[in-house]
């Protein structure tokens, strides 16, 4: 089997355009443009390039974007004072703090300080607890992402099994969570798991968001399996390649999601969809 990419820029491109007509007819019925505040505090350089994709991503569907660039010196105190003021900021639907904060900064007081209805990244412990208990309401945008290109695939994976590989809080936990509303049977796997590869060959669906090249191998891939790859990993040669094996791992899937261009542009679409959200429905102004 030879895998069919899942083309992750092209999906997001869609999203984009659709968000974009939806904030058109906001702007023709006289209400305001969603407005989302982009927190970045010091210079990551990685950082420093995600979040100017993140805001020119706003300019193009018309969401007002603005920029709190902050010094590395900022206090845990200035943070959570912005972020006060920020909630309580009726032109501003929705706030993202980029992570990694520096050293210091105490990132889980911060998000848990970010109004939930304003909580686009979908990480505020409530948006977590609600999506546990099946009644998401603002959803983490890379696994709600990765959701939209596996409906994408036009295959129903009710009982399909998941298995996931990775367990942090921005994806693999909210992952298992989304699959099993899916109606996934859904295995997480972790740093103390096991015989990874066991588990990995049995499933029909693989997530994996790890940030190791090559920690999945193409042979532990089952036959027509579907492969999401969340690794973004930059070699020393420059490029950029995720956490499977792609190119034996995309002889034996029936679908997989390159790197770059499969769930990265995906997770950046949906933050703009959840300032939609939260805009149109959390916050009615
Ligand atoms: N509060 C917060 N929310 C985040 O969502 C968040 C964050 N902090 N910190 C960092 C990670 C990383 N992340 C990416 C999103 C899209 C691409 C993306 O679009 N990648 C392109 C390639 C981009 C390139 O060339 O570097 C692709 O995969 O095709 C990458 C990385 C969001 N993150």
């Amino acid at each position: 089997m030879t895998a069919t990419l899942i083309d992750g820029k092209a999906t997001a491109e869609a999203m984009r355009e659709s968000i974009k007509r939806k904030v058109e007819v906001r702007l023709a019925a006289g209400q305001r443009a969603p407005g989302l505040a982009v927190i970045l505090v010091g210079s990551d350089p990685a950082s420093e390039v995600y979040v100017s994709h993140k805001r020119k991503d706003c300019e193009q569907v018309g969401i007002i974007s603005k920029a709190y660039d902050l010094p590395a010196t900022t206090s845990q105190q200035e943070l959570i004072e912005l972020i006060d003021q920020l909630n309580n900021d009726a032109e501003i639907d929705g706030i993202l703090v980029q992570l990694p904060l520096p050293a210091g900064l105490k990132a889980d007081e911060i998000l848990e300080r970010i109004a939930p209805t304003k909580d686009v990244d979908g990480f505020h412990p409530f948006n977590v607890g609600r999506l546990a208990q099946r009644i998401p309401l603002l959803r983490p945008c890379t696994p709600a992402g990765i959701v939209d290109l596996l409906d994408g695939t036009g295959h129903d994976i009710t009982g399909m099994h998941a298995v996931i590989v990775g367990a942090s809080n921005i994806v693999g936990r909210p992952m298992g969570l989304e699959l099993l509303l899916k109606g996934c049977t859904v295995t997480t796997c972790h740093r103390f798991t096991k015989d990874l590869a066991s588990f990995v060959s049995q499933a029909d669906i693989v997530v994996v968001a790890v940030g190791k090249p090559g920690i999945v191998k193409g042979e532990w891939i089952k036959e027509g399996a579907i492969v999401i790859d969340v690794g973004i990993n930059r070699l020393d040669n420059g490029k950029l390649v995720g956490d499977v094996d792609f190119a034996a791992a995309a002889e034996r899937a029936s679908f997989i999601t390159p790197v770059p261009g499969g769930v990265g542009p995906m997770t950046r679409a949906k933050l703009l969809e959840n300032t939609l959200i939260a805009c149109e429905s959390l916050h009615k102004a």
